[in-house]
């Protein structure tokens, strides 16, 4: 009950202790002894100081004795969003990294996804996948699966099962000549597409949505990503695929379409560039492609790891900034061969580094820009920032519990650390050991319960 005649929501949670953030105005925002207030349908309700905490408990109705202490050892920061990663490639995820992108893709990968029409196989991967992401603090993960629909279905039944946030993406693709059993027709995979989404969306589930997924311009007709462009518009979806990852892939696109100005004008031009469309890689991108990334509010995930990994070049971040481009962190499971948001952010600051050690002039990034690329950053890239990425007052609480104190922790804490020095020692040095629990939705996911 309230003292005044204003409805509140009924909370379900109320948490007291440190939170560390991103917001607009700062990569970092520590916010030490703050109550946080979780409503019924899992959305932060409020985040103040803890000295107002019996004013919270009138206004809210909660009782200030179901306050949760974190204690001085704990604290919660944002979920991780993976922008980009890869389901159907975890089986093989650390191994295979010898060839560049071409050669990888028909060796490695696509006899590999070919498994996925078997729904058993599907059903392994996939919840090993769902679980490990989930383990390692990412609470939103825009997939990749295969071109089979029903497996895919399986993705995000398997996502929606352990309540991990994801958009999940049937792959389409009607080029493909060296595995020549893993492909569609393009008429199949635009049928296909339909059937993924509208079963999909019928199932109803609460934080996973379909995601519109040409693999790439080099697998796919220029008639299949018009009817793609086309689904996507009509029922107002994400689309997600990847761009300009390495120069051969770069020069093959000219010479398939000659009559394009660059590699992003191709998607633009099939109106697959959009302010709900997320790119990955974009490692070669010139300045008037970024120009219409920014234009069109289309979205870049950078997938460090995979850029070392297959060779294929290194992303200046800088620029993309400058340019004023959203962007996200990725994975990219299995080029990239961790699925570890923390991973990702760490090599985000290596590359970062090799750019400063080629030109010292270079402004190499900071623990604190990448912090927030690895969470708002990422939210924004895949326009689910009004639900997710930070502890704003209306959104979503997606969280990790951080324990640097565990006992089989790999870092040591020493006395008079201070909270900042402390989250940069677990954003280098931490793992899935020091993320105690994982919310999503103001659901604790992590421990899973046993499903
Ligand atoms: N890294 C990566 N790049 C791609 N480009 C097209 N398909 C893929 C893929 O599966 N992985
Ligand atoms: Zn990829």
């Amino acid at each position: 009950m309230t003292s005044s005649n204003e409805t509140v929501a009924d909370i379900a949670r109320v948490f007291r202790g440190t939170f560390v953030h991103s917001t607009q105005n700062a990569a970092l925002e520590i916010l030490e002894d703050t109550v946080l207030g979780v409503d019924t349908e899992g959305r932060i309700a409020f985040i103040r100081r803890a000295e107002e905490v019996a004013k919270l408990s009138d206004r809210w109705g909660f009782r200030i004795s179901d306050v949760r202490h974190l204690g001085p050892d704990r604290f919660f920061m944002p979920g991780l969003v993976d922008t980009h990663i890869h389901a159907s490639q975890y089986s093989y995820s650390g191994t295979a990294l010898d060839l560049p992108l071409l050669q990888w893709l028909n060796t490695y990968t696509f006899p590999i996804e070919a498994n996925y029409k078997d729904l058993d196989f599907s059903q392994d991967v996939y919840t090993k996948v769902v679980k490990r992401t989930l383990k390692n603090g990412t609470t939103t993960a825009c997939y990749f699966a295969t071109i089979y629909t029903d497996s895919t279905l399986l993705l995000g039944e398997i996502a929606d099962k352990f309540g991990q946030r994801a958009l999940v993406g049937k792959v389409c693709m009607d080029l493909n000549n060296t595995v020549q059993h893993y492909k569609e027709t393009t008429d199949h995979s635009t049928e296909e597409t339909n059937r993924f989404i509208d079963e999909l969306l019928k199932r109803k589930y609460g934080l996973v949505r379909p995601v519109v997924t040409p693999r790439f311009v080099i697998s796919c007709t220029s008639k299949l990503l018009d009817h793609l462009g086309e689904i996507a518009k009509n029922n107002d979806l994400h689309i997600q695929s990847h761009i300009s990852e390495t120069k051969e892939e770069v020069d093959l696109v000219r010479e398939l379409f000659p009559d394009s100005e660059s590699y992003a004008d191709v998607y633009r031009k099939h109106n697959l560039l959009t302010d709900k469309t997320v790119m990955a890689h974009a490692c070669h991108l010139t300045d008037s492609e970024l120009k219409l990334f920014r234009d069109t509010g289309a979205s870049i995930s950078h997938c460090p790891n995979s850029n070392i990994s297959l060779c294929s070049g290194m992303l200046d971040v800088r620029r993309v900034m400058k340019h004023n481009v959203k962007l996200g962190l990725g994975t990219d499971l299995a080029g990239g061969y961790s699925p570890s948001m923390l991973d990702a952010m760490r090599r985000t600051l290596d590359t970062s580094k090799a750019l400063t050690i080629q030109d010292p002039q270079y402004k190499t990034l900071n623990f604190e820009e990448v912090f927030r690329l690895a969470t708002l950053g990422g939210s924004e890239a895949l326009s689910l920032h009004d639900r997710t990425g930070n502890f704003e007052v209306g959104k979503d609480f997606d969280a990790l519990l951080i324990n640097p104190f565990v006992p089989d922790s790999p870092f040591d804490v020493f006395p008079n650390e201070n909270i900042k020095m402390i989250l940069e020692k677990f954003l280098n040095l931490g793992d899935d050991r020091n993320i105690v629990e994982v919310y999503i939705a103001g659901r604790r996911v992590v421990p899973f319960q046993s499903v």
